[in-house]
């Protein structure tokens, strides 16, 4: 594994090199989806790396995705965020395009907060909805295409992780009720995400099949880098936003296209930075009286077991 650029030897290389160039000690990583990079924007303090300048990392080549990681504050909370992140039809190994999640968990991160653009296949979904993930269906994954493929290097976690609990359920629960208290009610969803391998979109009877197997939204990221998160036992919440309607109807003219995606993104992004500015602010309090303590923690031990 370690020959083909993505072992725990070289995250920990990269982890070395970043941890060098910058006093910020990160607890929270923050992965932008497409279009909504902004978020990055939010930090104070920045100290920002081009992904070129990282040692072992991949390149971003979407447009949409910035390619820096940049490190700073949010409300005094240290957090390190993702300005673009990477897709399989990228051409990388699914490997490769997770390996920045576990380079977050070897400087210290404990919760990461996701972000996607998705189309929506639940038609209670609007264009403009934020949608919190309660799971996934990881289709690359029916055919062998997952992250933890390979050895399993035990530093990182169990060789069988659960991922039952993979999408923490005291951080839903907050994110709904941040959101309302945001006055979000009206356009905050919950569901299921579907990843695809990308690039195209989905036909329309691949739509109406996602929709069958029981999945609101879908895209093409977010649950590999859940996956690996949840093996070395960082607690996830992630956010899709419903940039646009997947096409499920032949009589239909609308047509799934990346610039929707972004302008949809611009739109909303302002409101989506706000939930996931206020959810920092707030974990940061209740970690001190333990109101929204993750159930991470319990999920990994029950999870996981340590190497004998
Ligand atoms: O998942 P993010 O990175 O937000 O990007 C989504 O937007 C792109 C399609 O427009 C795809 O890459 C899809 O996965
Ligand atoms: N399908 C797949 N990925 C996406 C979509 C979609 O409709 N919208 C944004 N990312």
């Amino acid at each position: 594994m370690a020959d083909k650029g993505y072992g725990y030897e070289e995250c920990e290389a990269t982890a070395d090199w970043l941890l060098a160039r910058t006093g910020v000690r990160p607890a929270v990583g923050i992965v932008c989806g497409s279009g909504l990079g902004g978020l990055a924007d939010m930090l104070k303090d920045q100290v920002a790396f081009n992904y070129e300048d990282i040692p072992n990392f991949p390149q971003s080549t979407v447009h949409g995705h910035a390619g820096r990681l940049v490190f700073g504050t949010l409300k005094g909370r240290s957090c390190v965020c993702m300005q673009g992140r990477f897709h399989l039809y990228e051409g990388y190994p699914v490997q490769k395009i997770t390996l920045p999640i576990r380079i977050f968990k070897l400087l210290g991160v404990d919760t990461v907060m996701l972000t996607n653009a998705a189309g929506g296949l639940n038609r209670d979904f609007k264009v403009g909805d934020i949608m919190v993930i309660k799971d996934h269906l990881n289709l690359p994954g029916f055919a062998g295409v997952n992250p933890l493929s390979g050895p399993n290097d035990e530093r990182f976690g169990a060789r069988f992780p659960c991922m039952s609990d993979a999408y923490d359920g005291a951080l839903r629960q907050m994110a709904m009720h941040v959101g309302r208290e945001l006055g979000y009610g009206d356009f905050l969803k919950e569901g299921v995400y579907c990843v695809l391998g990308g690039p195209s979109f989905e036909t329309i009877a691949e739509s109406r099949m996602l929709h069958k197997l029981g999945a609101d939204a879908v895209g093409m990221s977010t649950a590999h880098e859940v996956i690996v998160a949840r093996h070395c036992g960082m607690r996830v919440l992630a956010l899709s936003l419903i940039t646009n309607q997947a096409v499920m109807d032949y009589d239909s003219e609308a047509k799934a296209n990346h610039e929707e995606v972004l302008e949809t993104g611009t739109r909303r992004a302002a409101q989506l930075e706000r939930l996931v500015s206020t959810m920092v602010t707030k974990m940061e309090l209740n970690n001190n009286n333990n109101n929204y303590a993750g159930d991470a923690d319990r999920g990994t031990l029950a999870c996981q077991r340590k190497p004998q």
